[in-house]
């Protein structure tokens, strides 16, 4: 059971115990086993025949002649197993005192749920039994307060007497006869309570500790897993015996009734605990279903136990063992590839159906019934127990580890959307920019010339005054006039009006430009540019080439080439003298140049 343990332990992944200490737990109990070994070998095993009365209606009298008849068979099955049995069996065996003195025996029946037995002597027999027994008698009417039926029978020196014992019972039957005296049977008995010490002991701590672990963490795993082990605790408290010995002694009905609510609650909290661990809603939607279906059948049985008797609602639930097991195998095989936790609960699952089975081909007689052996389906499903809580340990350490993934993710995510709205906002806002300017741009603009507007001027007037006025440079003003520019419009039209003020326009872009000024629309058909040109030769000599490079290219608009010429007047800001007035000065000097006959450059003068 050590390698098992170890083997279970290190195939699921879990630090197997230091070489040492795994030593030092072989030794501990084998010192718990040598006791039992030694008081073992004071308990006998009388030869045992036996008759089944498949009636139950065959009295002492008639058990006696069958005896007399040599109709009782034996040996007895593997285990003293005799399965589910209608009516009665009678069961004979033999005892001698080799001893010159009267001697007490205990005859012990090591099984704990026979509903009725009669023992008789089979000289005696009409005498009427000498001990009535089964689970529906009280505690108080054994020899000895033990968890198995047990009466103390008196033998004369040298006396050989045969003993009749009948049987009947709605449960499976195990029968296995022991002899001892009182004493010695006792001692042999302080292992296997040792035993249910431990088991009970481990059932405790698993939970009490898994009831917190539920009260603090609230995952219905655990209520479920606390409902299995309290379930699973209760029906081996029945079917051991101690529960009927301590906890309920004088209610010999409550025992039979336990059984059947224990074993319907272990399969559906079983089932319920695998349906939640394993996820099967999500990850195997079948075999959720059979389990809530044998869920049902569980919970069913529980109703049953209120109106049928034991015997029709124990084999149901007993066969109901055999498809959950399965199931529950299957669900875990099922879902092993894609959740690592199932691992865990199939390893515990298995040692539990290991135990059974242990437990099994001990009744079979395959295999030697010994502590191991004969605890194997308390020591199985106390592993379990263990292992389970292991799972769920590392349940919620899977839980905790992916929940970080996820918030690792989940920020990450949110950083990156995070990012990108910020580019996108900031993407919008250049845009936004972009065309703000363009906005002012287009305000600042003249919207048939391109050229800066009316408005724009002032601005640039300003500017150029207090930039020139703080280093102390002078520029000029030149007002610009399309000459008889009515008459294009009166003539060719608005349209060719129009054409001919971008014309002209355009064409004294370039050289303002190249000046280093600035063109802009004065109005109607007038222009004004201001230019960093401080000497009055400078300006005279852009106004002239701006008005010969218009004399020199004619318009052409629908067809039509149409002279256009300008007048301009040139006046030079000069330090202390008020840009406003400059701008006078220039439309005066326009002024001149169209009363001088047009097409020519006027400078302003004083
Ligand atoms: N097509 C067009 N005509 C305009 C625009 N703004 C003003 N005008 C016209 O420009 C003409 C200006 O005429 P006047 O002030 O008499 O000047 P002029 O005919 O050029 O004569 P002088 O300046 O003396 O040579 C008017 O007929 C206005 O209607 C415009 O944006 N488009």
């Amino acid at each position: 059971m050590q390698g098992l343990l170890r083997g279970v332990v290190v195939a699921a992944g879990l630090k197997p115990p230091r070489a040492g200490r795994c030593a030092r737990l072989v030794i501990l109990m084998a010192v718990c086993f040598i006791p039992h070994l030694a008081w073992a070998l004071a308990v006998e095993r009388p030869e045992v025949r036996y008759f089944h009365d498949a009636e139950g209606s065959l009295d002492v009298a008639g058990a006696r002649a069958v005896w007399a008849a040599g109709r009782f068979a034996g040996p007895p099955p593997p285990g003293d197993n005799y399965g589910f049995r209608p009516g009665a069996t009678w069961f004979a065996f033999g005892l001698q005192n080799p001893q010159g003195r009267p001697v007490e025996r205990l005859v012990v029946i090591e099984y704990t749920l026979i509903d009725r037995f009669e023992l008789y002597r089979l000289d005696q027999a009409s005498a009427g039994p000498l001990w009535i027994g089964g689970d529906l008698q009280p505690f108080g009417a054994r020899s000895l307060p033990i968890r198995y039926f047990n009466r103390s029978v008196e033998l004369a020196p040298y006396e050989r007497v045969t003993f009749l014992l009948r049987v009947a019972s709605q449960s499976s039957m195990q029968v296995p006869v022991v002899v001892a005296e009182a004493d010695h049977y006792l001692a042999s008995q302080q292992s296997s309570l040792l035993g249910f010490g431990l088991y009970f002991g481990v059932l405790a701590a698993l939970l009490i500790l898994n009831s917190i672990l539920f009260v603090s963490l609230r995952d219905r795993n655990f209520l479920y897993y606390v409902a299995y082990v309290l379930s699973v605790g209760l029906m081996l408290l029945c079917l051991s015996g101690i529960g009927f010995q301590l906890f309920w002694p004088d209610s010999p009905r409550l025992g039979n009734w336990l059984v059947l609510i224990s074993m319907s609650l272990s399969l559906a909290s079983m089932l319920q605990f695998a349906r939640a661990f394993l996820d099967l809603r999500r990850r195997f939607p079948l075999g959720d279903r059979l389990c809530l279906a044998l869920i049902a059948l569980s919970l069913i049985g529980i109703a049953a136990t209120f109106v049928l008797p034991y015997s029709q609602v124990v084999l149901p639930l007993t066969l109901l063992v055999f498809p959950v097991a399965v199931l529950v195998y299957a669900c875990g095989l099922a879902v092993l590839r894609s959740y690592p936790p199932a691992r865990y609960f199939l390893i515990a699952w298995t040692t539990l159906l290991l135990g059974i089975m242990l437990y099994a081909a001990v009744a079979l007689g395959w295999v030697p019934r010994v502590f191991f052996t004969e605890y194997a389906i308390q020591l199985g499903s106390a592993v379990e127990m263990i292992l389970l809580s292991f799972a769920l340990a590392y349940r919620i350490n899977l839980l905790t580890a992916t929940t970080a993934q996820l918030e690792g993710e989940a920020r990450g995510q949110l950083e990156r959307r995070v990012r990108e709205r910020t580019d996108d906002l900031d993407a919008a806002l250049r845009r936004l920019e972009t065309a703000n300017r363009q906005l002012e741009d287009f305000s600042r603009r003249d919207g048939l010339t391109g050229c800066f507007n009316r408005r724009s001027f002032e601005h640039i007037l300003r500017r150029w005054e207090q930039q020139r006025n703080g280093d102390g440079r002078d520029f000029s003003v030149l007002m610009i006039d399309i000459d008889e520019f009515k008459q294009v419009n009166d003539r060719y039209g608005h349209l060719v009006g129009d054409d001919c003020l971008r014309h002209v326009a355009q064409l004294l872009e370039g050289p303002v430009a190249d000046a280093g000024g600035q063109l802009c629309r004065y109005g109607g058909e007038e222009f004004v540019a201001v230019a960093p040109l401080s000497q009055p030769d400078q300006a005279q000599a852009l106004a002239e080439r701006l008005r010969a490079r218009t004399a020199d290219r004619t318009l052409i608009s629908e067809g039509r080439h149409i002279p256009v010429t300008i007048s301009v007047g040139i006046a030079l800001r000069e330090q202390a003298a008020s840009a406003l007035d400059t701008v006078r000065r220039a439309d005066e000097a326009l002024y001149r140049a169209k009363a001088l006959g047009r097409n020519r450059c006027e400078l302003a003068t004083g």
